[in-house]
């Protein structure tokens, strides 16, 4: 064969010219800014490490004499060691999630930091004081109100002792000097926005950063060095690597593609290397939706299978049917990896479905529909759940086993009663361990009359100090404690929306905590597309289920067309807002997309009819592919 005069048999080799254009870019005479728009399987990561390697290999030494280094933000842990495996663990490269590198940047900065945390209170306890003044004194609001604002005024006062500020992206910063994750993000992007010194420090010593998942990066710190890019748009280059569709969670920023400032690049993949030829058609349908971009499978990829099964949404014993589907696709595909649970990846559209399934319904009911609350809520990180999924409820479950070895620990590490400062001033450690035992023994009298509430948890723990308690927790639960008013202040005076929500936490039983921490710890059966981001997996298995979903924030019925499209989905697609039928596009996309071979949609809905109707007359599927029930 001579590879010079030979047809191109192939399109394997497809995109293989965007890498030189992104290498292009990476000059450091001359660096031009990019975002790479590319879909699903595109082989993001590969063009990632391959940019890095590039530069690596042309400018290592001009790098190092300088003390220059390259920054790569990733998403999770796991891609950080990933790349950095794939760059051989080269110096030249730093490589850490956002959290990590944001406060790389900004430790030990203590005077900044105390400043910013000292405006930032001083400007949270003056908005709450002004709503206080014109709410009504002796309201559940009021004293949720001052709690806060005691709390704050607390911190706020010890600020002056802190000598160094500390923050550990993989941990709760419980220490009174510790900051929390969202400080950080908003520390380091205003100090990059607001200090110039400190943007020519960064760019002197970054001229190339690239992030990974850029459409899930924090907006705030997307914007900051947005910034940064144009002041110094000939000494820094910024390389944006993601998909818009792949956006999944509601901090990043919206429509990044049409924010990039002039003079940027922006490169686009084609080849889909990951799945079959069906699924790739079938993505490219769901995505023409939201966008233009289409892809192609690779020339020599399977055709693959893509089926949708419908059922009535009030199927019972809806798990059995999953299972004969399960079946169905062994046959259908010949391939036996079909009849195996563990060897499919089973994802749920939407959260609450999960929820319901799992047992933590009226928790996730309470917390998932409050905005602000939700990403951290789902991805286990928001504080006030992790006081009882990684506070108490390891205590208790060791406690309850017998485990009296694992309960000690747990206390020594965790608990105010056993710190290092109060052993240390105590006359009588023997005596900190007797009270510290006391609060373990007076919590889990709380079982003695069956399971406890969350509240009934939360107050005593609060009374025996026995861990320290999320300012957010405190204020619920004064709201919960304040004595009865007069109805009509409540009424004028109501509780703040997310008030609302810890107090309706409270009132779930303590039994919903451990599937909860099984669910956002992947643990359980079901994952959903943020447990997936990235990954993929021969046999993918969809479950929607609106009924399950209540249709707060999902809507995938809308989607595949079992329902109208709501007043508000229409004007939120008028002002070019998301709309729930956006976001339930994205993560269809996202679930779908992981497929390597084969994949079973599995809807339940009020008209099945109708969707089979819409998804053959969309072109999402051929009649044949969609079943309405299973065959006998
Ligand atoms: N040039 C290539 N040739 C062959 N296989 C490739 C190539 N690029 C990527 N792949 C393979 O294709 C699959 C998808 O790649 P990768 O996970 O990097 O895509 P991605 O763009 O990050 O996808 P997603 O956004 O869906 O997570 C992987 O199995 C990867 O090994």
């Amino acid at each position: 064969m001579n590879v010079e005069t030979d047809p191109i048999v192939s399109n394997v080799t497809l995109d293989d010219g965007v890498e030189a254009e992104i290498a292009s870019y990476l000059d450091l005479e001359k660096p031009t800014s990019f975002f790479l728009f590319a879909g699903a399987g595109s082989g993001k990561t590969r063009s990632l490490v391959n940019a890095l390697k590039h530069i690596a290999a042309k400018y290592r030494d001009t790098l190092r004499l300088r003390a220059r280094h390259v920054a790569v933000i990733t998403y999770t842990n796991a891609a950080c060691d990933e790349i950095t495996r794939r760059l051989e663990y080269d110096p030249l490269f730093v490589v850490k999630t956002i959290h990590s590198f944001a406060w790389s940047q900004v430790q030990g900065f203590n005077a900044d930091i105390r400043e910013w945390l000292r405006a930032n209170l001083k400007a949270e306890i003056a908005n709450l004081t002004a709503e206080e003044a014109k709410g009504r004194a002796g309201t559940k609001a009021s004293a949720a109100r001052l709690a806060s604002i005691e709390s704050k005024q607390r911190r706020l006062g010890r600020l002056d002792e802190i000598k160094t500020f500390t923050y550990n992206p993989n941990s709760d910063n419980r220490e009174r000097n510790a900051l929390n994750h969202s400080e950080v993000i908003k520390i380091f992007s205003t100090f990059l926005l607001e200090k110039s010194l400190m943007q020519r420090m960064f760019v002197e010593k970054y001229p190339f950063l690239l992030i990974d998942e850029s459409q899930d990066t924090n907006k705030v710190l997307i914007d900051a060095l947005l910034a940064v890019q144009q002041a110094h748009a000939n000494r820094f280059a910024l390389g944006l690597i993601g998909d818009t569709m792949q956006r999944i969670y509601l901090d990043g920023k919206e429509h990044i593609e049409d924010a990039l400032p002039p003079g940027w690049k922006t490169p686009q993949k084609a080849l889909n290397h990951r799945s079959p030829g069906r699924i790739v058609r079938l993505i490219n349908k769901i995505r023409s939706g939201a966008d233009e971009q289409i892809q192609v499978p690779r020339d020599d990829a399977s055709e693959g299978w893509a089926r949708l099964f419908l059922f009535p949404i009030d199927t019972p014993d809806k798990p059995t049917i999953e299972d004969r589907v399960r079946a169905y696709m062994a046959e259908l595909t010949g391939d036996t990896g079909w009849s195996d649970r563990d060897q499919c990846k089973i994802l749920t559209l939407e959260h609450h479905m999960a929820a319901k399934r799992m047992g933590f319904e009226q928790l996730f009911e309470a917390i998932a529909p409050i905005e602000t609350f939700r990403t951290a809520f789902l991805d286990g990180s928001f504080a006030p759940t992790r006081f009882f999924t990684h506070s108490v409820l390891p205590l208790v479950t060791a406690t309850q086993r017998g485990d009296k070895f694992l309960a000690t620990k747990l206390i020594r590490e965790a608990s105010p009663l056993l710190s290092k400062d109060i052993l240390r001033g105590s006359e009588k450690p023997l005596d900190q361990l007797r009270t510290a035992q006391t609060a373990i023994d007076s919590l889990m009298s709380l079982w003695a009359n069956g399971e406890p509430t969350c509240g009934a948890v939360l107050a005593n723990v609060m009374s025996t100090n026995l861990f320290i308690v999320p300012d957010g927790l405190k204020a619920a639960l004064a709201a919960v404690s304040a004595e009865p008013t007069v109805s009509t202040d409540e009424e004028a005076d109501p509780v703040g929306e997310n008030v609302a929500a810890l107090v309706a936490l409270l009132d779930c039983p303590f039994t919903m905590i451990a599937p909860y921490a099984s669910y956002v710890a992947h643990e359980a059966s079901f994952d959903t597309h943020q447990g997936v981001k990235g990954l993929e997996f021969d046999r993918v298995m969809v479950l929607m289920d609106d009924g399950d979903a209540r249709g707060f924030l999902f809507g995938y019925d809308k989607l595949l067309g079992a329902k109208e499209l709501s007043a508000s989905d229409l004007k939120s697609a008028q002002e070019g807002k998301d709309s729930s039928v956006d976001r339930t596009r994205r993560l269809f996309y996202v679930t779908c997309s992981r497929a390597k071979s084969s994949l079973a949609l599995v809807a339940y809905s009020t008209d099945p009819g109708a969707i089979k109707a819409h998804v053959i007359q969309s072109g999402l599927f051929d009649e044949d592919e969609v079943l309405l029930g299973l065959p006998t």
